[in-house]
């Protein structure tokens, strides 16, 4: 026994967080060789008028898709502001 309608949706589910995991993973990389590009370079650790845009673009995204904005919001902000961290620390400061 077993509930099969709530089990297909799970294993959709875990398929989709797996991507998640997969597409942050490549994001991370890439912003870690941004910080390394950053601190060689000399540019600081943040860029808000580059934020500014990306999340003024992820706000429309989610609209068209049907997604909450403010949700797409929180949620790029979380990672920006991690990504921030990772910076400050790449250029040997001290993280927020
Ligand atoms: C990755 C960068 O560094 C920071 C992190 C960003 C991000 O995670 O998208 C965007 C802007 C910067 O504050 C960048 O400058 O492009």
């Amino acid at each position: 026994m077993g509930d099969d309608v709530l089990q297909g949706y799970r294993q959709s589910i875990d398929n989709i967080d797996a991507a998640l995991v997969h597409l942050l993973a490549e994001r991370f990389k890439v912003t870690q060789a941004v910080g390394r590009h950053k601190a060689t370079t000399g540019l600081p650790a943040a860029d808000p008028g580059r934020e500014e845009h990306q999340i003024a673009r992820l706000r429309r995204l989610a609209e068209d898709a049907q997604l909450d904005p403010e949700f797409s919001e929180k949620f790029l902000r979380f990672i920006i502001d991690e990504v921030i961290r990772h910076h400050q620390r790449q250029q040997g400061g001290t993280a927020a």
